[in-house]
């Protein structure tokens, strides 16, 4: 397990967009050794820079400097578009060829269906409760990504079992999967309210493209044109698996309803034998407010002009149905019967109504 954060991983998607800048108009502030912690928006770059397919400034707002990307190309890769910052194509054939080993654990989620959420929970079911790694190490270093860059730079320090997320289909994944003994929860959200989450994090994520209005994202979403592919797709891949009884199916839903009854499931089928005592604690540390309040999680650690908290908070509201306070009856006529279609000839049933 790593020793502590560092970000130096922030440093080197930096250097690696610097690196592939043409047109550097003003030397840049060099940022290696420092903590981001310690670092204001007055150090970082100041620079106009054109990179092949990505034009990134940087603007005065309010007092601190802002990331502006005008026009951000998003990673085609196998299918699926992914957003380049965190991933390339050196990253995604690390995963098609990681070696997946009989003990390891991956929550697999569509994005903003409960990622994050899973990066608490995981450790501590799997480590009896200990809090030491959800206080000390950030999320994506604690319980990476096999996708990410990031990845390739933490693999050899994740403690055994190894505990890892993923957004990527089924299909996608490493041949290694099936061959080994490897555990998987499958997390899955309301699409309407991953629809909500998500178009908020389009507003606050710089390393992203403009959603638009609610509207024109909708139909974004509804054609598969987002991040990872479409929604019906990602569940169709997972629900359609060889992985039998090495699978379990959770909701975000459920976890919302009922935390502790969602951990008594995912310790039984990661072989926990939990007491009671240290359910409740690991559910009272994996609530959505001291989640909000965790550094280590919460993404604070992001600089602002990556992630601005203050268009939309990465842990925003943390609700099943709020969907209700965005959808209009027409929205939510057209939204119903394009996934109701989309699904009609599987025989599986989802465990929302779609109206
Ligand atoms: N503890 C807890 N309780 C309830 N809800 C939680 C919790 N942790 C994360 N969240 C909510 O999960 C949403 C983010 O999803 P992801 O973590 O999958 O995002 S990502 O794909 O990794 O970007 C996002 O949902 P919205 O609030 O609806 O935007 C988070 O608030």
């Amino acid at each position: 397990m790593c020793a502590a954060p560092t970000y130096a991983w922030l440093l080197e998607q930096l250097s690696l967009v610097r690196g592939r800048s043409s047109d550097i108009v003003a030397p840049m502030v060099t940022l290696e050794g420092s903590d981001l912690n310690g670092v204001t928006a007055a150090a970082w770059p100041q620079q106009v820079k054109r990179t092949a397919g990505l034009t990134t400034g940087w603007r005065e707002e309010g007092g601190h400097r802002a990331a502006t990307m005008s026009t951000i190309e998003y990673i085609y890769y196998r299918g699926i578009m992914l957003p380049p910052l965190a991933h390339s194509e050196e990253s995604l054939e690390y995963a098609q060829n990681f070696s997946i080993e009989d003990t390891d654990v991956f929550a697999v989620t569509y994005p903003k269906s409960g990622t994050i959420w899973m990066q608490e929970i995981l450790p501590l079911v799997l480590n009896g409760g200990d809090l030491t790694p959800v206080q000390t190490i950030a999320n994506w270093d604690r319980v990476p990504w096999l996708e990410e860059k990031r990845l390739a730079l933490v693999v050899d320090q994740l403690p055994n079992p190894r505990a890892m997320v993923t957004h990527l289909p089924y299909h996608l994944m490493p041949p290694s999967l099936q061959t080994s003994r490897a555990k998987v929860i499958y997390v899955m959200r309301n699409p309407k309210d991953v629809l909500v989450s998500s178009y908020y994090f389009h507003q606050m994520a710089a390393f992203l493209q403009d959603p638009g209005t609610f509207g024109e994202f909708m139909n974004t979403f509804l054609e598969g044109k987002v991040l990872f592919g479409k929604w019906t797709d990602h569940v169709k891949s997972w629900r359609h698996t060889e992985l039998g009884d090495r699978i379990l199916y959770l909701t975000y839903e459920e976890m919302v309803e009922d935390l502790p009854a969602a951990l008594r499931r995912l310790s039984v089928f990661l072989g926990r034998n939990l007491s009671e005592e240290v359910i409740q604690k690991i559910a009272e540390h994996c609530s959505f407010r001291n989640m909000k309040a965790n550094p280590m999680s919460n993404f604070s650690l992001v600089p602002n002009e990556y992630m601005d908290s203050k268009k939309s908070p990465f842990l925003r509201k943390g609700l099943a149905g709020d969907w209700k306070n965005h959808f209009s009856s027409e929205q939510l006529a057209k939204f119903s019967s394009v996934i109701k279609k989309e699904l009609e000839n599987e025989d599986f049933c989802l465990p929302w109504s779609l109206d």
